[in-house]
């Protein structure tokens, strides 16, 4: 993204943002409610315009690329695609008709190679035990890492994933920390951008972070490097204290004296 600017009425949702993702890297973006995070990762979906600036996707110049031959290389998930998803759709089926590209269809004959990769990508999420359940019935971790399943199914060469930690209890959130962590320290796993609001949910393995408030970058780079105490309390706004233990960060005010 150079100079991307997104504007709504007289709402900037985003100003001047300027930023590249590597394939080889895996970025956190992180900030406060209402800062511009989804909106950054529709612009890296293909689904959002900018209003100023240009967005090159896995090559593509958006503007110029069609959309639908492109979104296919990307994994989205997000609550939206979850919301999608009917109900009684099998976690097998949702998983293995990925590469199919319509959600829900349903195919009489998979591949036996198709079935067979999306068992492994179901094993590896921890979800294997589920392939027979409805959707409907999975818990709210369980879905997340089914829609990731289902994301990595097509072997995308981006995938992003939107606050993919949101409404987990403190098992499932660790639980899905580890097994991004995992994905994040494949070598072969696709370029990965993960936005979220808090620092605890960042898998071991990310390698880079956006920092943004109010639709414009605080800081950006390696993470080591740009999470700092200062830096995130210029992204929320509030004076906070960063602890790093093992590998794995926590945040909090920092007491009044
Ligand atoms: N179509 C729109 N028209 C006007 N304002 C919009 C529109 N879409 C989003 N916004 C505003 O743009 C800002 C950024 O939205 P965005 O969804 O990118 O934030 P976010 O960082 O993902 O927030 P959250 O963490 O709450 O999901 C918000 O203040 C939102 O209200």
């Amino acid at each position: 993204m150079s100079g991307v600017g997104v504007r709504r009425g007289k709402n900037h949702l985003l100003a001047d943002v300027s930023w590249r993702v590597e394939l080889d890297e895996r970025w956190v973006i992180l900030g406060a409610n209402g800062a511009g995070k989804t909106t950054l990762l529709r612009l890296a979906a293909a689904e959002l315009h900018p209003t100023t600036g240009e967005v090159h996707v896995l090559g593509e110049k958006l503007g110029r690329v069609d959309v639908f031959e492109l979104r296919p290389r990307i994994g989205f998930c997000s609550a939206a695609v979850i919301a999608r998803v009917p109900p009684q759709e099998k976690v097998i089926d949702l998983v293995v008709s990925a590469g199919y590209a319509v959600l829900g269809r349903w195919r009489e004959d998979y591949d036996q190679l198709d079935t067979g990769r999306a068992l492994d990508l179901c094993e590896g999420l921890g979800i294997g035990h589920l392939t027979e359940r409805e959707f409907g019935t999975l818990s709210e971790g369980e879905r997340k890492r089914t829609i990731i399943a289902r994301a990595l199914m097509t072997d995308p060469e981006m995938l992003l994933l939107d606050e993919p930690a949101a409404g987990l209890d403190l098992g499932g959130r660790e639980d899905l920390v580890a097994r991004l962590s995992e994905l994040a320290l494949d070598a072969d796993a696709p370029a990965t951008i993960l936005v979220t609001h808090h620092v605890e949910e960042i898998p071991p393995g990310f390698t880079h972070l956006l920092l943004v408030a109010d639709g414009a970058v605080v800081a950006q780079g390696l993470i080591d490097e740009v999470l700092t105490s200062e830096n995130l309390s210029r992204t929320f706004g509030q004076d906070l204290e960063l602890d790093k233990i093992g590998d794995r960060y926590f945040a909090r005010r920092r007491a009044a004296v």
